[in-house]
């Protein structure tokens, strides 16, 4: 009997998948604190409503006064006539001769065109003279010469970065529309797992990829719920992702999705909700299940550790980023491999890396020679996967991979 849902399909196919199911489910929006939105993506074009700065002003603490003015008095210099800090503006107008004392930030006085900077000057006797020339418009920063009034700033979809929420601070907004972040529960499964910090039995493993995948959701600024380890037994493993199926949108699970006599979760998902895939031809992760369970999607990532990691730096953050209609894709880097490798199977390949820059500013990456997928100490030294398309292939070293790195660096 063929199965009744996409298995063993390549990547792209998976990624093409779940943004689909994600774009049906799409969170809704609410109003978040700038404080709280962070991360979060925006469900609303952002369209300026002030002009940045809001009035001229001046970008150095010095003198402001009309250029043509101080440039011809030379030694005789202008009369400094009254000051302006930043804070309110006292409406200054400047008179013939005239100069007023400025700071950065300061309303520029009205008949000023430049800023003469302090250590520019001599001030004595209540006047100030120029020790160089003063060009028209020097150290002014023009009313909305960043920002103009009816400026699309942002827009929907664009992930709320310090700099952009300090954008729509500037520009007066003290919250902002986002997509809710989805609720994720996280489950680890296995009779083996025992918690960090209990000693192990015979056969017993700790459970880190309880460890791993919170902090994995966190670094998405989501805020996890892992439960209890789930024993391999159907019904237990029934009963408690259908509780957790109930109250969040999205349950990730590790463990329990291979061919073994203890893989119960896709039978569980066909019988009880619907798969909308399982199996990817990838390494590591090859297993991946995606599916839904109630109203709650569930992800089922495979139990070895670098497949947790692997399947949820590719396929998990795109699912979370399609659910909040994240618009701009995560992009990837090129590298140079610095070693070669063989890659003698046919799946894409996430192998593990380390990227770095040469000092003539070259994207450069060492492949991990700890490619199997329970060598986690591999991961964690290393800061970004290679991505090796699908075929067996044979690379150089200087050969151009593509690389997603863990975080930060390409927005990844
Ligand atoms: N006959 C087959 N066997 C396997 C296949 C297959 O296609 N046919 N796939 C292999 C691949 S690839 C992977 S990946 C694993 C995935 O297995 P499961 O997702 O079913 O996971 P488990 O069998 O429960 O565990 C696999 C491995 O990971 C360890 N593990 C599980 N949970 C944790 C945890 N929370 N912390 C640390 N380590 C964990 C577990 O002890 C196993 O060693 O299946 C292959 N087999
Ligand atoms: O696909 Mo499995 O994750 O290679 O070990």
């Amino acid at each position: 009997m063929t199965d009744p849902f996409p298995t063993r399909i390549a990547f792209d196919d998976a990624l093409a998948i779940l943004a689909r199911v994600a774009a049906d489910r799409r969170l809704e929006s609410v109003r978040q604190p700038l404080s709280r939105a962070h991360g979060a993506v925006l469900a609303a074009d952002l369209v300026a409503g002030l002009p940045l700065p809001g009035f001229d002003n001046s970008a150095m603490d010095g003198y402001a006064l009309r250029a043509a003015e101080i440039n011809a008095a030379g030694a005789a210099g202008l009369r400094l006539a009254g000051e302006q800090f930043a804070g309110p503006s006292h409406g200054l107008v400047l008179g013939a001769g005239e100069c007023t004392r400025i700071t950065t930030g300061a309303p520029m006085p009205a008949g000023a065109d430049a800023v003469l900077i302090k250590e520019d000057a001599r001030e004595a006797d209540g006047r100030v003279v120029a020790t160089t020339t003063v060009a028209p418009g020097a150290h002014v920063r023009r009313a909305g010469e960043d920002v103009a009034v009816g400026d699309r700033v942002l827009q929907a979809g664009d992930v709320l970065t310090p700099a952009r929420l300090s954008l729509a601070a500037a520009l007066g907004h003290d919250g902002l529309e986002v997509h809710r972040r989805p609720t994720v529960a996280v489950f680890t499964t296995g009779d083996e797992l025992r918690p960090p910090g209990q000693p192990l039995a015979p056969g017993e493993i700790h459970d880190s990829n309880r460890v791993l995948l919170q902090t994995l959701l966190m670094a998405e600024g989501l805020e996890p719920v892992a439960w209890p380890v789930l024993p391999d037994d159907p019904e237990r493993m029934r009963t408690a992702l259908r509780d957790a199926a109930f109250s969040f949108d999205l349950v990730i699970t590790c463990g329990g999705v291979s061919a073994g006599e203890k893989d119960h979760l896709p039978a569980l998902l066909r019988e009880q909700g619907e798969v909308y895939f399982w199996k990817v031809r990838m390494k590591p992760g090859m297993p991946v299940l995606f599916g839904r369970l109630g109203e709650a999607l569930v992800l089922g990532l495979p139990g070895n550790p670098v497949s947790v990691l692997a399947t949820f730096l590719t396929l998990g953050r795109g699912l979370l980023d399609a659910l909040q209609g994240r618009t701009a894709p995560r992009p990837p880097l090129r590298a140079e491999l610095l070693t070669p490798i063989a890659k003698p199977h046919a799946r894409l390949e996430f192998m593990r890396g380390n990227l770095s820059c040469s000092d003539a500013g070259q994207l450069q990456v060492r492949p991990n020679p700890a490619v199997a997928s329970h060598r986690l100490r591999g991961a964690a030294d290393a800061n970004a996967l290679i991505r090796l398309p699908e075929g067996a292939a044979d690379y150089a070293a200087g050969d151009r991979v593509e690389v997603l790195a863990f975080g930060g660096l390409g927005g990844l």
